[in-house]
C-alpha cells in the first residue's frame, strides 16, 4: 500500500520540482502548462494519457485551447506520494 509522504519528504521532493505548487484539498501537486494551440496541448496530453496508463498513476486535469493544468494525488493514500511526484518528474521531461 502506498503511503503519504511526511513533511520533510515531501519538502525534499517539491524542492526538486520546482514548477508545481502544493495544493491543499485534495493533496497534491499542480503545474500549468502553455502550448501555442490546442493540437499541440492535446498532443501533450496524449503523451501524458500513455505515461499515466503504463504507470497506472492517473492525472486530474483540465483543458482549455492551449492551457492544460495537471493536479497529481494519489488517491489510495489520501494525498501526496512517491507516485506523484514521480509522475510530475516523466511529465516535466515529455514537456522539456
Ligand atoms: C484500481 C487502480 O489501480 C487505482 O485506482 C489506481 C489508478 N490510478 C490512480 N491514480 C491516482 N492519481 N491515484 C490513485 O490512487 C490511483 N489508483
Amino acid at each position: 500500500m502506498i503511503e503519504k509522504l511526511n513533511d520533510e519528504e515531501r519538502a525534499v521532493a517539491l524542492a526538486g520540482l520546482p514548477e508545481w505548487g502544493g495544493v491543499a484539498e485534495p493533496d497534491g501537486i499542480s503545474r500549468s502548462f502553455s502550448f501555442g494551440n490546442f493540437v499541440e496541448a492535446f498532443g501533450f496530453m496524449t503523451k501524458v494519457a500513455l505515461l499515466a496508463e503504463k504507470a497506472d498513476h492517473h492525472p486530474e486535469w483540465s483543458n482549455v485551447y492551449g492551457r492544460v493544468e495537471i493536479m497529481l494525488t494519489t488517491h489510495d493514500a489520501g494525498g501526496l506520494s512517491q507516485r506523484d511526484i514521480d509522475l510530475a518528474t516523466a511529465i516535466n521531461a515529455l514537456a522539456a
